[in-house]
This record gives structure tokens, sequence and C-alpha cells, in this order.
């Protein structure tokens, strides 16, 4: 501390208490009043008509209505209210707020704080005395701060309601360091796709990851996983079950990396369910048979494309049979087309009675049927196909005015090591059934390499 202050400091704490308090008032740039309420007698200092841009001087004679005159009569009323309820001994203090119109014409907040000071003998209140603090600057504060609230609650409202259009969840996914999950925001529609509210996963994650199909857990898993050690984009299409139902949903999201550790990832989940169906109908469409619902020829060589691949990755052999109508142009001549089309939709029926789940039936082309049978060798093949002639060949098809009688002949052909492509299977089997057709019909031909090559290409 230098002499000076030291001096100063001397000075000060030698004043008496009254001047001392005078100093600290000062120091606060409080307006002081005091008021006689019986006499109506009012004193302020020099601050109190600053607040309001005048010298005290400017404002003489002072009086109560000094004050009257300067504050705002909206405010007025609840100044008055709040006093009488300290003059009854219903608070301990007089406090408001209130405007009161500067020199210059705005109005300048004050808070007005006061305290009764003395009665008179008969207990009525006497002397009142308090101070007017300036917070103007404070209530613009306030002001534009509850504006700007204002404006972030409107933005909000708004991404709420287009949030609220789009069928999924917009959402704020966190990653802790130590791996712990929660979703810090989700929107509303978190309820229709999880069937559990923003509220319930804010905290903890794990009740959406319960969710999740279990065939599909690991995948998204994986997917979390791959966007967190590259820093890319999260993207996934899983399952969701919720009360046994099952809906398709797409997931897209960005991570960002924080100071704190965490990743929290920005994105939306969105309900698939109805494109996911309506591509598993066009795939149907794709791959079947408009006649009889059977595969078609595409999807039967796809798949006998892919039993070729498992048997040269050393798969069990696999056997084809090929069947057609004998005569099949009479039955449309006899019986009209639409009869030979209820042939050709009853066989189908017959034949998928027959068959195991992994086998796979196939109309590929007018009147001709393919059976591919994995894991399957010559002689499994050739009684499946004795037995399927025979009951077609035993069974009436029921047309509207007679029954039709008819028969199949069929070629079986098996896997050879030898087969360079998923084809070959198909031109022996073909050539076995021309051959049995040549035979007479009505019959099982096993391909053999003695046999006259096939009179087209089955499979092209
Ligand atoms: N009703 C119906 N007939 C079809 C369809 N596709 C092909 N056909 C008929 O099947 C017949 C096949 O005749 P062909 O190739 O001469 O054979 P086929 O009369 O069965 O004689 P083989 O095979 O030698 O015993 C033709 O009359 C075609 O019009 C179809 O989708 N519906």
């Amino acid at each position: 501390m230098t002499d000076r202050s030291t001096t100063e400091q001397s000075a000060y704490l030698g004043q008496d208490e009254a001047a001392r308090l005078k100093t600290i008032l000062e120091g606060t740039r409080a307006g002081t009043w005091e008021w006689n309420v019986q006499t109506g007698e009012t004193v302020f200092n020099e601050r109190w008509a600053q607040i309001i841009g005048y010298t005290l001087e400017e404002l003489q004679p002072i009086s109560i209505e000094t004050w009257l005159k300067f504050a705002h009569p909206d405010d007025l009323a609840e100044s008055e209210q709040r006093l009488q309820a300290h003059f009854r001994g219903e608070t301990d203090y007089y406090e408001c707020e209130a405007r009161m119109r500067h020199r210059n014409g705005h109005w300048v907040w004050v808070r007005d704080y006061g305290r009764l000071v003395s009665r008179t003998p008969e207990g009525d209140p006497e002397w009142v005395s308090g101070t007017h603090i300036d917070i103007s600057a404070a209530r613009q504060y306030q002001q534009q701060l509850e504006a700007v609230q204002a404006e972030q609650l409107e933005t909000i409202e708004r991404l709420e309601k287009m949030a609220a259009t789009i069928p999924g969840v917009i959402y704020q996914f966190e990653m802790q360091p130590d791996g712990f999950m929660s979703f810090p925001y989700a929107s509303a529609g978190i309820e229709r796709i999880y069937g559990v509210s923003p509220e319930q996963v804010r905290k903890d994650a794990s009740l959406i990851f319960d969710k999740i199909h279990p065939d599909d857990l690991q995948h998204v898993r994986d997917t979390i996983e791959a966007s967190r050690a590259s820093g890319g984009d999260w993207n996934c299409e899983y399952r969701v079950v919720v009360d046994g139902h099952v809906r398709w949903v797409f997931g897209q999201a960005r991570p960002e990396f924080r100071d704190s550790g965490s990743i929290l990832w920005h994105g939306a989940i969105l309900d698939i369910s109805a494109q996911k169906e309506l591509e598993e109908k066009l795939r149907q469409i794709a791959i079947t048979d408009e006649l009889t619902g059977a595969a078609n020829r595409r999807q039967f060589m796809e798949l006998l494309s892919r039993e070729y691949q498992r048997y040269r990755r050393n798969g069990p052999s696999y056997a084809v049979i090929l069947f057609d109508f004998d005569w099949f142009k009479q039955v449309n001549d006899r019986f009209g087309h639409n009869a030979g089309d209820m042939v050709l939709r009853e066989t189908t029926h017959l034949v998928q009675d027959s068959l195991r789940a992994s086998d796979t039936f196939a109309r590929i082309g007018g009147e001709e049927f393919a059976i591919l049978l994995p894991d399957s060798d010559q002689d499994s093949a050739h009684h499946l196909a004795e037995r399927l002639r025979q009951t077609l060949s035993e069974h009436s098809f029921e047309g509207p005015e007679q029954c039709i009688r008819g028969s199949i002949t069929c070629g079986i052909a098996v896997s050879c090591p030898q087969d360079g492509n998923a084809k070959e299977i198909m031109l022996r089997a073909d050539t076995a059934l021309y051959a049995g057709k040549a035979a007479g019909r009505n019959r099982v031909m096993v391909y053999d390499r003695n046999l006259a090559p096939a009179r087209r290409h089955a499979g092209d």
C-alpha cells in the first residue's frame, strides 16, 4: 500500500457512520428517496434526478408529485398496491419495477426498493425511504434474451412440425468414450418406429437396441463401429420389431467428434417398410411365371448357376429334371387355349406338392418345366421323375366340359465335374428329354453320352 492510499483510507475511516454510508450509497449509483407519507415532504439525492436526465436543482420544488409526474401511469397502480401491502405489514420491504420518463422522452426502467422507517404515535406510516436503481440495460438485455429464446423456440417448433411430417425420426445419438450410448435428442417419430418415447431414450439407448431384429443387431453395431472408426457417415438398413410387428428402416447419420471424447451422430431413421414391400413384390414378379406362379426361366437359371458354383466349391452333386407335355398342341386344339392353361396351372400344383422345400420348380417355356434338385444323384432324380410321370398320367384335369388326360416325358441329367458352366447340365437333360420323345413319349429318360444331341438349347 502506498503512503497516499494509506492516508485516504485513514480519512475515510475517520468519517462518521452516516457519511460513510452516504459514500457507499453513491458507489452503488442508486438514487435515494425519502418520503413523509403524512406531510408529503420528499427528499431525493442527486442521482435520483440524474437517472432521468435532470439535476436535482432542475426538479425543484420536490414533492411526492415529482415522482407521480415522472412515473409511467401504468406502473403507478402496481407501485401503490405494493406500498400499501408493505404499510399493512404484509411485506418486509416495498419492491417494484417501474418506468420513468427520461428528459429525452424515452422510458427508463428502475427497480424501486423501500422500507417504512417510522410511524406516527397513532401507528400510521410516516417516513419511508428507498432507492431507485437504473435497470434499463438489464431489462434490455433480458428482452433481447427473451426474443432470442422465443426465436429458438419457434425454430424448434418449426423443426418439430417438419420432423412430424417425415415417416421416421430425426435424432442425435451419442456414444461416450466408455461406450455408453444415449439419444440426447429424438423427435416424436421415435415412438412410431421404436415404440418408445424421446424421454425414455434420452439417457440410455439400450431400449432401442432391444427393438432391433436379432438377425440385424450385429450388422447395426458393426456399421456404427465402422462409422466411428472411419469418421464416415453411418448408413444402415435393418429391421425393427415392436409388439411382434416387423418394420424395415433405413438410418443415415453423420458423426461429430467432440472435445469431451464422445461422438455425436446427427441423423434420421426412416420407415422404408412400404418401399421394401413394393421391392419384394417387384422382385417376386420378376422371378415368377405369371400363368402358373412357379419360378420363371430367369430365376431357374439364377438358382442353377448358384448350385453350379456351390458344386465347383466341392458342394454335393445335383440333378435337373426337364419335362414337357406330350401332344400338348392337341390339348389346345381340342379343348381350347384356356383349358390348356388350366392343365399347366394344375400340373404346377401337383408337382409342387411332391417336392422338397430346397427344390426349385420352374416353367421355362410354353409347356416345358424344369426341376432343380440340390444334393441329389441320378437315382433319386429318376425316382422322383417316375413318380411325377405316373401321377400326371393318372390325373384327370377337370375342364369346363370334359376331363383331360395327358402325359409327360422327362429328361434327367446330373452334375458333372467336366461341366464348364451351368447350362451344360440343361443341354444334357434336354438331350435326354428329346430321346424320350423320340422313343415314344410318356417316359423318363436319363442322359447318356450315346444319345443323339439335343434338338434345341435349353437354358439359353
Ligand atoms: N394353353 C397354352 N398353350 C401353350 C402355352 N405355351 C405354349 N403352348 C402350346 O403348347 C404347344 C406345344 O406344341 P409342340 O411344341 O408341337 O409340342 P406338343 O404338341 O406338346 O408335342 P410334343 O412335345 O412333341 O409331344 C403349342 O400348341 C403351343 O401353342 C401356354 O401358355 N398356354
